[in-house]
């Protein structure tokens, strides 16, 4: 398999999340960020939306970033023009390819679509500009149709075209077979755009890659429209780890952005969210930690290093004898088997009580209590 390009849209689909609104720092921030962990490409905005994004995006392409820079535009010359107009060199153009979006945004009429990709396109191009088109909602399109527009796009002079799964509605198997017979009829190369109104976003990214995509459209968090998209950190760890594609990301980088990212977008990542959130890498169960204390893979898919994170031992109610003696040996304090039992008993009621897992502070605290009970008996 050829290497995989990373062409991350957290400043334009993440940024479309219902209530999602970045200022220009933080876009200027998140993009630098992006650059430095190694994405290939950064689709950086929408400059048709007027003088606040076009500032920021400007600002960013002036950057010298590593990352090649896309602005996203409708199939509408102002749009390449405000493009254009940001200092960008290479700009994806999208045109409804679907019958249901056809209806909506062009009243059926499929060749003015076709009419409107091509003006664009050929203007695009006669500015010098680098093109690639996205067919928006190309899951739910006539499959015919569907090609006959992206050969249509490459026989015009576009670089790439994307298989948008623009509301989610794919799994795997179907991601497969579409992107396939995209790759299988197109020179050019296919991008991946997938959604997760059904939480399969990031695995129908990987479907499409096992299919011949050749590009993948990533958000931090998974932020984006509605459900999101598919999250950049399991979409890079996948491929590493489940696929053996090593992107050659500054992966330790991950855990950071993630956090500029919740922070920007006011949306905190849920504790169980695969890669970044807190729990990815702690254990309180005492089996779990049982065995973890004696080699981490034995719970654990690869080592929290590699994202940016530390492991943690969490004293809890599902603790066991082995998970307390530890941390509590790492403070410098050894228990007997009975002080040791004692402590895990108190640890189970108060985690109960406090409905959470106990603080360091709060366990060598009970460690000292049960020590002094037992001593003084
Ligand atoms: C699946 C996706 O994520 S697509 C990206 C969606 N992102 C956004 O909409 C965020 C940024 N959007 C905006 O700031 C605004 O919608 C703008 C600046 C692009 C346009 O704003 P407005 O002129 O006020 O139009 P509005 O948003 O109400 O309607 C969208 C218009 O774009 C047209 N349109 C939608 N998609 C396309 C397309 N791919 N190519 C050409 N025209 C399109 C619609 O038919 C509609 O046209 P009309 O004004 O002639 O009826
Ligand atoms: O780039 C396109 O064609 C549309 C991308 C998109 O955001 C979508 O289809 O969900």
């Amino acid at each position: 398999m050829d290497q995989i390009i990373i062409n991350d849209i957290t400043l334009r689909d993440g940024e479309q999340a219902a209530g999602v609104a970045f200022n220009f720092e933080e876009k200027v921030a998140i993009a630098k960020s992006l650059d430095a962990l190694g994405v290939d490409e950064i689709e950086v905005g929408i400059p048709a939306m007027g003088a606040e994004e076009t500032r920021a995006i400007a600002a960013i392409a002036d950057l010298g970033l590593q990352a090649k820079l896309l602005g996203w535009n409708r199939a509408v010359i102002s749009d390449i023009q405000a493009s254009i107009s940001c200092g960008l060199k290479r700009v994806h153009i999208a045109a409804p390819v679907s019958g249901i979006q056809i209806a909506t945004k062009f009243h059926g009429q499929w060749r003015v679509t076709l009419q409107q990709l091509r003006d664009s396109i050929s203007f695009a191009l006669d500015q010098g500009l680098w093109v690639a088109v996205g067919g928006e909602d190309s899951s739910r399109a006539d499959e015919n149709f569907l090609l006959d527009v992206a050969l249509y796009a490459e026989e015009l002079g576009a670089s790439r075209f994307r298989f948008c799964d623009t509301v989610g509605i794919l799994d795997p198997l179907s991601t497969f077979a579409k992107v396939q017979r995209l790759v299988m009829a197109l020179s050019i190369p296919v991008e991946v755009h997938t959604h997760n109104d059904f939480g399969l976003a990031t695995a129908n990214a990987l479907a499409g890659v096992q299919a011949g995509a050749l590009s993948v459209n990533t958000t931090v968090n998974g932020l984006g429209e509605r459900a999101g998209n598919a999250a950049l950190e399991e979409v890079v760890m996948a491929l590493k780890h489940i696929h053996g594609i090593n992107l050659g990301l500054d992966t330790p980088r991950l855990l950071d952005l993630s956090r500029m990212v919740a922070s920007a977008s006011g949306s905190n990542v849920p504790p169980w969210k695969a890669i970044v959130g807190e729990n990815t890498f702690a254990h309180e169960a005492g089996i779990h930690a049982h065995g973890v204390l004696q080699n981490p893979i034995t719970y654990e898919p690869f080592a929290p290093e590699e994202v940016g994170w530390e492991r943690r031992l969490v004293a809890g109610k599902h603790s066991g004898r082995h998970l307390v003696f530890n941390v509590l040996q790492q403070h410098g304090i050894i228990l007997n088997p009975e002080e040791t039992t004692s402590v895990l008993e108190a640890v189970r009621q108060q985690s109960i009580e406090k409905k959470r897992g106990l603080t360091t502070e709060e366990l060598l605290n009970l460690a000292h209590e049960k020590r002094y009970s037992h001593a003084i008996r």
